[in-house]
């Protein structure tokens, strides 16, 4: 592994740091740290070019319109929904009606975790992409270069719920805030389905979000001291259908949108949502799966949640087949059907050459 080739840092630059990395927070806790190691370096031009939306740019879906609404109301936040997965790939959710204090409380448990004594995190750092509990630094550390200023833990909490035990009390926030944002995702993709022009159910059942994988992501980003040269989170796409993600008041994530990155911020008592590398597929390329990225600074840590709602591990992923016909004749299938859980395999395997796992399963035109 890439990690264990890297070569020995120079002891004056980094005083009490190990050779082999294991958390960025230890690292950014070293006394005197003020530059970052080589093995964590990328060149400047990688952040790219940055724009920031005018404010109010950035699509707001209001939950409750589309839970309770008028039958007119329903039917425009459906349109704005599939305009929104259309156009961004990437929205805003408010009135979601997950009371405040559950957020600031999952954010509690999961700074919790990453505060644990090393030895105690020990125990829930497996190893595969399918180990129910895994935590660790970086992002896929088989197949990368240079290594990510990021400390994770990732949980799957459904259809079969699994959380650490420490610290004390997570696990029963972890249950409580999976379940309501499964909730709130179930009733996005209700809507999304609809703006296809599919049955509202057509997602849950094509997709059995019965037995649908649900993944739990905590990322912690400490302060970094020199973090134009540091990533906390490389460009990527998430597969699944649809993430949900929460902040802690400091913003850093990026989106791509045609073409440039564009800075999202903090909205607080919102999630924000991506569509997911199996909407794409699905969706037969309609709604693409969006490029996105975090940043970090030198300020304050930051820490997000990010939480991934996708198929059942069984679940072969091809385009809708009523997606292929239409009026004006009929329309390839873009994308080859692929079992979630091969896809999963695959996306962490090095197998990829630096492409996209969507590349692989993508059809290309002749
Ligand atoms: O921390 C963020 O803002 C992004 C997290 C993310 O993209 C992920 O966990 O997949
Ligand atoms: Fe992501």
């Amino acid at each position: 592994m890439a990690a264990e080739t890297a070569s020995p840092l120079p002891s004056n630059t980094f005083p009490s740091q190990p050779t082999k990395i294991t958390s960025i927070k230890i690292l950014a806790e070293s006394p005197g740290l003020t530059s970052i190691p080589a093995t964590h370096t990328f060149t400047p031009d990688l952040h790219g070019q940055v724009t920031s939306v005018p404010e109010g740019s950035i699509p707001v879906i209001d939950y409750s319109l589309l839970i309770s609404g008028t039958p007119g109301q329903r039917s425009e936040i459906v349109h704005e929904l599939g305009r929104a997965c259309e156009d961004w790939g990437f929205f805003m959710v408010i009135n979601h009606g997950v009371p405040q204090k559950l957020l600031s409380s999952i954010l509690d448990g999961c700074r919790g975790f990453f505060y644990l004594e090393e030895e105690e995190k020990q125990e829930f750092k497996g190893s595969h992409v399918l180990d129910p509990i895994r935590s660790g630094t970086s992002f896929n550390v088989s197949v990368e270069k240079a290594f990510y200023w990021r400390d994770f833990l990732k949980v799957f909490v459904h259809p079969v719920f699994y959380s650490p035990t420490k610290p004390a009390g997570l696990s029963e926030v972890s249950l409580e805030y999976s379940q309501r944002v499964r909730e709130i995702a179930r009733g996005l993709l209700t809507g999304i389905s609809e703006s296809l022009g599919l049955e509202g159910s057509y997602i849950e059942k094509a997709m059995d979000l019965e037995r649908g994988k649900q993944i739990f992501i905590a990322n912690l980003y400490p302060t970094c001291p020199q973090p134009e040269l540091a990533m906390g989170m490389p460009p990527h796409s998430d597969h699944g259908l649809l993430t949900l993600l929460i902040q802690n008041g400091i913003g850093g994530l990026q989106i791509q949108h045609k073409g440039k990155w564009v800075n999202v911020g903090t909205h607080s008592n919102s999630f924000l949502v991506n569509t997911g590398d199996h909407l794409e597929i699905l969706s037969n390329g309609r709604y693409k799966s969006v490029l996105h990225r975090a940043m970090v600074n030198s300020k304050g840590t930051r820490m997000s949640i990010a939480m991934a709602h996708g198929p059942s591990l069984d679940s072969v992923v091809s385009p809708a087949p009523e997606l292929l016909v239409s009026s004006e004749g009929d329309e390839p299938a873009a994308y080859i059907g692929m079992k979630y859980k091969d896809y999963l395999e695959l996306q962490q395997s090095n197998k990829l050459d630096g492409k996209s796992c969507l590349d692989r399963v993508r059809i290309s035109a002749v």
